[in-house]
């Protein structure tokens, strides 16, 4: 069994700690010196993906430090207890288990007599012969007709992931012929939200699918029966228009009110989810169940990667260990990810939720407060509009941000224009590649207001596409890197206590039972 320790006893991270600016990064990324670096620091992902971390500051003496917390800190034995079914989720005494939902990576783990991954499986299953039978005509709408749009209602996990990753293969799907179905998602309570979707495609020909681990989540219940009066309100019935996912002991498991339901568990975080049926519904019906599947073959392999004791061989372990010494070495405070792919205009926020609802915490997974910074603030937007938007900061700001980029060789739909010698491809990658070397080296000026120091470290991403493969392959990177965060700083991952409070005070506000600021609060808002 792996010990947990808080970072600051390992005797790795003191030595890790001396080598505070150990690299310049300017100075490393020049000239010849610099060419050399981003040919050697480069690891495989799976899905023909890439992990080049030259224009980070590192060099071979970081890295070896690197690899020794690695060790110390059993990252790689963590991994296997969590996916051989540990209770990793101390908080709620739980096991963390998305990754089977992709694949059989250590033992079987059976609960009450159950194998895990023959129940994940078996749920994709009846996702994707849902889906068969919708794009068949076999599932109509009440006239026989076949449905055309299908609507996701959900928020947080149930919302950000599946909507990412929607978006991220919609003209990929339309290019290669497996576009089925449109999908929208309703998410935010703000009526305006669910109005506008509502209006924006024919009722009488969508499916509804009501997403909620927990079954009582306040904004994604009262969207639901946004939905429900709408539908009723045009004549239709509302039970053959929805289908739930949820686990099987929420209240929506019990209701007689849907098409049908598919089932996930507590042992997958909502922000984890987007592998189970929570993305698994949405995504097969709208690009098919075979789509799906690439998508967790990405995953899984990028799983496998994950498993690999060096550091050099592991994109997600070494992104991570990097990531730590940025933050609790450097001290630098958020990490910005810039996808230089308009189809990945939401993974930025599906990430955000993954990272900061996974990492960010003061107590170790023990309950017991920890002496040193946790989860940076994640934010980002696809390039190149962040360039013209908040890259000022990132440049000539008084805080250093270390940036991940992620670019693609390839356009999805191929259409492309070819303007003063170049296609917009061109263009948008050549920004990318022009972005990482003005960080890291700067141009001295005399004019301060015009002079860039430099010395701000990125990594990057390149794949020859975005496909399902790939996408599921980044997916689950990110994921990896996320848990190999908490492991070093000794944190539970896993729950999300720091959403309840405000949760119970707005129950208290609606219950018109408030005092103090939180009374006037409510006056000033007509509530
Ligand atoms: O799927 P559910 O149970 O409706 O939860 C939605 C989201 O709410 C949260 O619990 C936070 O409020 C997230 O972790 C979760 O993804």
């Amino acid at each position: 069994m792996a010990t947990w320790k808080n970072l600051d006893t390992l005797a790795s991270y003191s030595k890790l700690a001396e080598l505070k600016g150990h690299v310049d990064i300017a100075d490393a990324m020049a000239g010849e010196k610099g060419a050399e670096r981003v040919k050697k620091y480069s690891t495989p992902m799976a899905a023909g993906l890439a992990y080049n971390y030259a224009a980070k500051q590192i060099d071979e003496t970081v890295l070896d430090a690197l690899a020794k917390l690695a060790d110390e800190a059993e990252l790689i034995e963590k991994f296997q207890e969590l996916y051989n079914g540990a209770v990793i989720n101390t908080g709620e005494k739980r096991m963390v288990l998305h990754h089977l939902a992709r694949k059989q990576q250590g033992d079987a783990v059976v609960v009450d007599g159950v194998d895990k991954r023959e129940f994940y499986v078996a749920q994709q299953k009846k996702a994707a012969d849902f889906a068969n039978k919708v794009h068949a005509g076999e599932i109509t709408n009440e006239n026989g007709e076949k449905f055309t749009s299908v609507v996701q209602i959900g928020i947080g996990g149930s919302d950000l992931g599946p909507r990412a990753l929607y978006i991220a293969l919609e003209n990929w799907a339309k290019a290669n012929n497996t576009f089925k179905m449109e999908a929208k998602f309703i998410s935010n309570v703000d009526p305006d939200d669910a109005a506008a979707v509502l209006a924006s495609v024919d009722l009488a020909h969508s499916l509804f699918i009501v997403v909620s681990k927990s079954g009582t989540t306040l904004e994604t219940l009262t969207n639901e029966a946004f939905v429900k009066n709408a539908l009723v309100k045009a004549g239709l019935n509302p039970s053959k228009h929805m289908l739930a996912v949820t686990s099987e002991t929420s209240p929506l498991a019990k209701s007689e009110d849907y098409l049908t339901a598919i089932f996930m568990d507590d042992y997958i975080g909502g922000r984890y989810s987007s592998v189970s049926g929570v993305g698994g519904a949405i995504l097969s019906l709208a690009f098919g169940p075979e789509v799906f599947a690439q998508i967790l073959e990405g995953a899984a392999a990028e799983d496998t990667l994950a498993t690999n004791k060096n550091i050099l061989e592991n994109p997600d372990m070494l992104d991570a260990l990097i990531g730590v010494y940025e933050r609790n070495v450097q001290g630098y405070p958020a990490t910005a990810v810039l996808p230089y792919s308009q189809a990945l205009s939401r993974f930025p926020a599906h990430l955000q939720q993954c990272d900061m609802e996974s990492n960010g915490k003061s107590v170790n997974r023990f309950g017991e407060p920890v002496d040193y910074v946790t989860g940076p603030v994640i934010f980002g937007e696809p390039g190149t509009n962040g360039q013209h938007s908040f890259y000022q900061l990132l440049h000539q700001g008084t805080d250093i941000v270390p940036l991940q980029f992620i670019g693609f060789k390839k356009s999805q739909l191929g259409v492309d224009v070819d303007i003063e010698n170049s296609t917009s491809q061109q263009k948008l990658c050549a920004n990318v590649a022009a972005q990482i070397v003005a960080f890291a080296c700067g141009k001295k000026d005399e004019n301060l207001n015009k002079d860039f120091k430099g010395g701000r470290p990125s990594s990057i991403i390149i794949g020859e596409e975005l496909t399902p493969a790939s996408l599921g392959a980044l997916l689950a990177h990110f994921e990896n890197k996320i848990m190999f965060q908490g492991f070093l700083w000794n944190l539970n991952s896993f729950d999300q206590e720091g959403v309840q409070l405000g949760k119970v005070l707005a129950k208290r506000v609606l219950a018109h039972d408030t005092d103090g600021a939180l009374k006037v609060y409510s006056d000033l808002l007509d509530i």
